[in-house]
């Protein structure tokens, strides 16, 4: 059984790696993801120009079926994570994430991406919030054609984008063709689903500090909304631009959903936070099992075949 895929000329000898913002703040935390085995790659937390601690007092919490975040973007800066990813290239296609809080420090820090020594995978992600007031910038379809036009301006190496989910038919047309129009690499669907509440039934109170307790959703609860971006998603975009399926994956089912669903790579959030990087040994093997069962050797054999109903 081989579990290959390729992203822009990038082999990957597994399906497998980490979501960003888990398991990945930290070079011993990102050493663990490199060297489990059953992890492809790894994605680093996105990053910002310079270091940032994020949000104040708890920021994650568990709940029945997954987790809710609001970390505010902790992360060690830009220059960090590509001095890492430049070291560990030579070893697996690495992907580095960014997320700017304006489009100058995406800009920017693209700028700074092109002209270093990292040939890996760029992963934008446009979760990030735009100007204050408006929406997120990949739901400000307007604003993502305009950022997405200055990038391939000058940004030459292979790059994708991190989506929050979307729940509307006509949403999924609109920013795919947004997409076919740009160079991309690949997309990694879904973000968390934003803009949870989760009560806690002993204080009733909220779960997280930050936004009054709204932060983004993971987890197994999150699983029927990304196998729908993938799936839409997958139907839409030029077969150049791959997919890594993210959300709601528990087990080596929910992988081999999402490939059904017509993802190339999967990557891991919620689940991997609790579990730690022993989960990708324990996915493959459980996905190696359904493959058996189907009688496929090959993720190629049924990569995108989700059938419909007569
Ligand atoms: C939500 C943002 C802080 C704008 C981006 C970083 C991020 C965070 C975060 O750092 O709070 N959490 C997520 O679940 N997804 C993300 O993309």
């Amino acid at each position: 059984t081989t579990l290959t895929a390729s992203i822009a000329g990038f082999d990957f000898d597994n399906v497998l790696l980490n979501a960003a913002g888990v398991y990945c703040q930290t070079a011993s935390e990102l050493d663990q993801i490199l060297e489990a085995s059953g992890a492809g790659s790894l994605v680093t937390k996105s990053a910002t120009p310079a270091e940032r601690d994020g949000n104040a007092g708890i920021r994650f919490a568990e709940m029945p079926l997954g987790s809710i975040n609001s970390m505010g973007l902790p992360n060690l800066g830009l220059d960090y994570y590509l001095d890492y990813t430049i070291t560990h290239q030579d070893e697996k296609p690495l992907f580095l994430s960014i997320a700017g809080l304006t489009k100058a420090d995406n800009l920017a820090m693209l700028r700074d991406v092109q002209a270093s020594d990292f040939n890996g995978l760029v992963e934008l992600n446009l979760s990030c919030p735009n100007v204050p007031g408006k929406p997120q910038t990949a739901y400000d379809f307007d604003t993502t054609r305009e950022i997405l036009t200055e990038v391939f301006s000058f940004y030459t190496k292979p790059l994708g984008v991190k989506l929050p989910p979307y729940f509307d038919i006509a949403h999924f047309d609109m920013i795919a063709e947004i997409l076919n129009d740009f160079p991309l690499a690949f997309v990694n669907t879904i973000n968390s689903i934003g803009n949870g509440l989760v009560v806690d039934p002993e204080t009733d109170t909220v779960v997280i500090a930050p936004k009054g307790g709204f932060g983004g959703l993971g987890g197994e609860i999150v699983k029927p909304t990304a196998l729908a971006n993938v799936r839409a998603l997958r139907q839409r975009l030029r077969p150049e631009i791959k997919i890594i399926g993210t959300g709601g994956v528990t087990n080596g089912r929910d992988v081999y959903d999402h490939i059904l669903c017509g993802a190339d790579l999967v990557s891991v959030g919620t689940s991997l936070y609790f579990e730690g990087p022993a989960i990708f040994e324990r996915l493959n093997n459980e996905l190696i099992a359904v493959m058996a069962e189907k009688g496929y050797n090959h993720l190629e054999e049924f990569r995108g075949q989700l059938q419909t109903l007569a």
